[in-house]
């Protein structure tokens, strides 16, 4: 444990009952955590296998497993569970499964099948904005943990009740799909430890000790969640930052905070006040931005770091003059400063943001990866073409079937496959084989029953040849077979997309090649594995992301770009008051850098063919001047600072052959 502060220490010691960890960003607050884990398997106070950490991405957690591996040797830390609430919420169901009354093998949707499900109850002719609000409402519910017949007591305006009567029949179609969404991973875990305190008591002996990260982003069925699995006794470590709450969107209550001071009297609270990530004068950025929002805890940080470089304020002309500078610097400063591409970030509000970043960074050949970026296998013909495997692989899975049946379109709509369904769900059948039932075809219309008929013929002529195919021959079959090829190549305006979209398929197959066997076996296991499968880790990559996605981590150099009012902060924020929200991300963003920070913000963008003129974002206004240097779009400056660059570029290069 050498090298914690004292109140650090104290927080990986304290084991006598719940402890909250508050304090500001870089403090050491996920250190602790992980020094902790490994101080409760090492001391031999706990079993691995009875330790739980709770993460806020998938990312977070391999990184926490990573950092545990390196202090805890050999098989001692076996059966250490850290994941997020949703993986934990997983593993709970797959476990309960029958008390949760889904079958084995259930299905989880996606947004994009949950909206499926919206679009078809709420039925045609609404904007998708209207969709996507009503799917909002229901999942804001689903993440208080309110039973639909809560949700309706609750509402208090004709939309959100009409928001209930939906969530009603949107669990009735969850059910009979033998599917859950993403917020079931909570809420169904949390009702069933809330009704059946026997089971909280076995899941209580399962998970002695658990610990939180980033506490203040959970939403309220999180929160309990919490609470029923630390049980009266609250053998838990919480961490967060009241100032680094940016999920509220989301569903996140910071509030949750402090309620964890009310539900257990006997909480004790530990403060970090040193900050050991980022400069000084970087900090003092971050200090006096925060203090503008109002405070339930006080919180100074410090740094023993020095002044170190001048926070950087560049006005640009527009974000492609933006993009350039962005590009130009990282670029320099890797020569001149031996900075690894890997430390480098580029912070920006929203993901449209990143298309003229990308466009620079690939102009000076700078390796770079986009987290969050329409990932390979959330591309539209990718998941046709997956569903088709999941249906091929596992014809019980509702929702493979859902989206197979309609990849490519056939006569087969939204009323016959709710009533499918209905039938399915009395004869307790899963729907491929419902669709599979001669009487049941019979209550359809002719042309509906002909499409499923089709639809069952190909599936059995492919589940045939799965048996001997490889995966890779066979996801190539399928892409003819089912009709996608066909059905993309009528899509395409031309052969170049075409070929664009067609490759894809290809990359799919390609992704299979490595597997051996053959058999619907093999390809169901690699399915799975597949879709917990690490999409892509950066390398030493530039890293582009959005400020949320960036909170926890820590670079070298950060650049905060599109610094206008409008963007950070979002019009949207502004009118709705949520000022305060959008100065936590601002606050994240900043802290981020140990080093170098970079906000720009550019006088004018092209919004629907015209241009629009922008004001730097109040934020910077916030800052203390004697930290900020100014670079304005003057063009004499710029050559003169490009030239110095060239020479300190030219420089680097000479002293490469000098040594
Ligand atoms: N006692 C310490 N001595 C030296 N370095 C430390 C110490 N504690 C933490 N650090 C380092 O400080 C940096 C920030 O730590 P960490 O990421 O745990 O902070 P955090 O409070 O979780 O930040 P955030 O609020 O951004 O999530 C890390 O590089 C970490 O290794
Ligand atoms: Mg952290």
């Amino acid at each position: 444990m050498s090298g914690l502060n004292s109140p650090q220490k104290l927080a990986v010691e304290y084991t006598d009952g719940p402890l909250l960890v508050l304090a500001g960003a870089g403090s050491g607050k996920t250190r602790v955590i992980t020094e902790k884990i490994a101080h409760l398997i090492g001391s031999g106070r706990h079993e691995a296998k009875h330790v739980a950490a709770i993460t806020f991405t998938n990312k977070a957690a391999r990184e926490m497993r990573e950092r545990v591996a390196k202090r805890v040797k050999g098989d001692k830390a076996e059966g250490l569970t850290i994941s997020t609430f949703h993986s934990l919420g997983l593993k709970f169901l797959q476990i309960e499964h029958e008390r949760a009354k889904l079958r084995r093998g259930f299905s989880i949707f996606d947004t994009d099948d949950q909206m499926g499900i919206v679009k078809d109850l709420l039925g045609p002719g609404l904007k998708n904005d209207a969709y996507e609000s009503m799917r909002g409402l229901v999942s804001r519910a689903k993440n208080e943990a309110l039973s639909p017949e809560q949700a309706l007591e609750a509402a208090r305006s004709a939309r959100e009740r009409e928001a209930a009567a939906l969530y009603a029949k949107y669990q009735q179609r969850l059910q009979a799909f033998n599917a859950v969404d993403f917020d079931d991973l909570i809420r169904l875990p949390l009702t069933l430890l809330e009704a059946e305190p026997d089971l909280a008591a076995g899941w209580r002996e399962r998970i002695r000790y658990l610990l939180v990260d980033e506490c203040q982003d959970t939403n309220g069925a999180q929160y309990r969640l919490l609470k029923q699995l630390a049980g009266a006794r609250g053998n838990m470590t919480c961490v967060g930052d009241d100032d680094q709450s940016i999920y509220a969107w989301r569903g996140a209550n910071p509030e949750n905070l402090d309620l964890l001071a009310v539900d257990y009297p006997n909480l004790k609270v530990v403060k970090l006040e040193q900050n050991y990530r980022c400069s000084g004068r970087i900090l003092r950025c971050a200090n006096t931005l925060i203090a503008k929002n109002p405070h339930a805890h006080l919180k100074q940080l410090w740094s023993q770091h020095g002044d170190g470089e001048n926070v950087r304020v560049w006005a640009c002309r527009n974000n492609e003059h933006e993009a350039e500078r962005v590009a130009g610097e990282i670029h320099y400063l890797k020569q001149a400063k031996d900075i690894p591409w890997g430390e480098f970030a580029i912070l920006f509000r929203g993901n449209h943001q990143s298309r003229v970043l990308e466009k620079a960074l690939q102009l000076l050949r700078i390796p770079y990866h986009l987290t969050g970026g329409t990932a390979f296998l959330d591309r539209g013909e990718v998941k046709d073409a997956l569903s088709w495997l999941r249906v091929l692989a596992n014809p019980d899975d509702d929702a493979a079937f859902l989206r197979a049946i309609t990849s490519p379109k056939r006569e087969v709509g939204g009323t016959t496959l709710a009533k499918l369904a209905e039938m399915a769900q009395q004869a307790h059948l899963p729907l491929s084989k419902a669709a599979e039932n001669i009487a049941m075809l019979k209550q359809l219309t002719p042309r509906a029953a002909a499409g499923l008929d089709e639809f069952t013929r190909i599936v059995h002529r492919l589940r045939d040849a799965a048996e001997t195919l490889t995966p890779a021959e066979l996801t190539k079959q399928l892409a003819e077979q089912s009709g996608l090829l066909a059905a993309i190549r009528a899509q395409c305006k031309d052969e170049a997309s075409y070929l664009r979209r067609k490759e894809n398929l290809d990359e799919l197959a390609s992704w299979f090649e490595a597997v051996k066997g053959n058999g619907p076996g093999e390809l169901a296991a690699q399915l799975a594995l597949l879709s917990h499968a690490d999409r892509g880790e950066p390398g030493n990559e530039v890293r582009l992301m959005s400020l949320h996605a960036a909170k926890g981590l820590e670079f070298r150099a950060v650049f905060v770009v599109g610094c206008e009012d409008g963007n950070l902060p979002h019009e949207h924020a502004i009118d709705e008051g949520g000022l305060e929200e959008e100065r936590r991300l601002m606050y994240v963003g900043i802290t981020r850098a140990k080093e170098r920070l970079y906000l720009s913000h550019s006088a004018e963008i092209k919004r629907w063919g015209e241009h629009q003129h922008l004001l730097p974002s109040r934020f910077i206004d916030e800052l203390p001047a004697g930290d900020l240097q100014r670079d304005g779009a003057d063009p004499e400056l710029e050559s003169v600072q490009k030239k110095e660059r060239g020479r300190a570029h030219m420089d680097a290069i000479a002293a490469l052959f000098d040594s």
